[in-house]
């Protein structure tokens, strides 16, 4: 039974108190989703990496192996036919290509996630990896498309733009309901600009998206956790409830 016991010591601030019960919830959930689609669909013929360093052999990459039996990763969001916006953490571009080499695609989110269309909840946009010296033209491009509050994603910690893994930077493009009402065609509207390497936006690619819920009312003040239940959709238009794990 996952449980997390959180004594709120005392004189604490209540707003920060708050958003700490909060968050705890937000990685509960999340975390229960996770265990599910693993369990679900990592087989343990599926679980080799022990095997193959006892063995002495060497772990692969993807440009060693373009095939991969499951790839498991988190959302910024996911829309209610499975299309999802990543990137939120800058990693799309690296994320898309496991995701392709993936036979079988699952993504895991919490309860904030599960929306109708994209863009519900998940504010800054989507997320477009661009080469550095495209970036305004891009910009510049993306507010013609329809997103005219585009912008250079700025790093947090360091002067400057964001710098992917790869060496480029990156623009958060929000768009409206109705772009977003149709993921797939505003994909590839954004991918046909030149200097644009990658995209944010999965369409089309999950088998099943696992979220995990929080029941409010297992959530008093003492802040005692207990797991909740697991939505499942998946793309054959399938929505199935699982109760928790571990329900006593
Ligand atoms: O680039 C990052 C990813 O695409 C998602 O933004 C990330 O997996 C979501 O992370 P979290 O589940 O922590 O919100």
């Amino acid at each position: 039974m996952l449980q997390m016991i959180r004594p709120t010591p005392a004189g604490e601030d209540l707003a920060e108190t708050t958003a700490a019960k909060a968050l705890n919830v937000i990685e509960a959930s999340k975390r229960l989703a996770a265990y599910t689609a693993v369990d679900q669909h990592v087989k343990p013929e599926h679980r080799s990496k022990e095997l193959i360093v006892s063995a002495g052999l060497s772990l692969g990459d993807v440009d060693q192996y373009p095939t991969i039996d499951v790839t498991l990763d988190g959302a910024d969001e996911v829309d209610s036919n499975l299309n999802c916006i990543k990137g939120g953490g800058a990693c799309h571009l690296r994320e898309k290509v496991l995701a392709e080499a993936a036979i079988t695609f699952i993504l895991v989110a919490d309860y904030r996630k599960n929306v109708e269309y994209l863009g519900t909840n998940f504010e800054p946009g989507v997320p477009v990896e661009v080469v550095p010296f495209a970036y305004a033209k891009v910009l510049r491009d993306l507010k013609t498309l329809g997103s005219p509050n585009a912008n250079l994603r700025m790093a947090v910690k360091k002067a400057g733009p964001v710098v992917t893994d790869n060496g480029n930077f990156v623009i958060d493009a929000p768009f409206s309901r109705q772009h977003m009402l149709n993921p797939f065609e505003t994909l590839t509207k954004i991918k046909m600009l030149t200097g644009v390497v990658e995209v944010g936006l999965f369409c089309h690619m999950a088998k099943a998206a696992y979220f995990g819920n929080k029941r409010p009312q297992e959530f008093p003040d003492n802040c005692v956790m207990k797991d909740g239940s697991i939505t499942i959709k998946r793309n054959d238009g399938t929505v199935e409830e699982l109760t928790s794990r571990n329900s006593q």
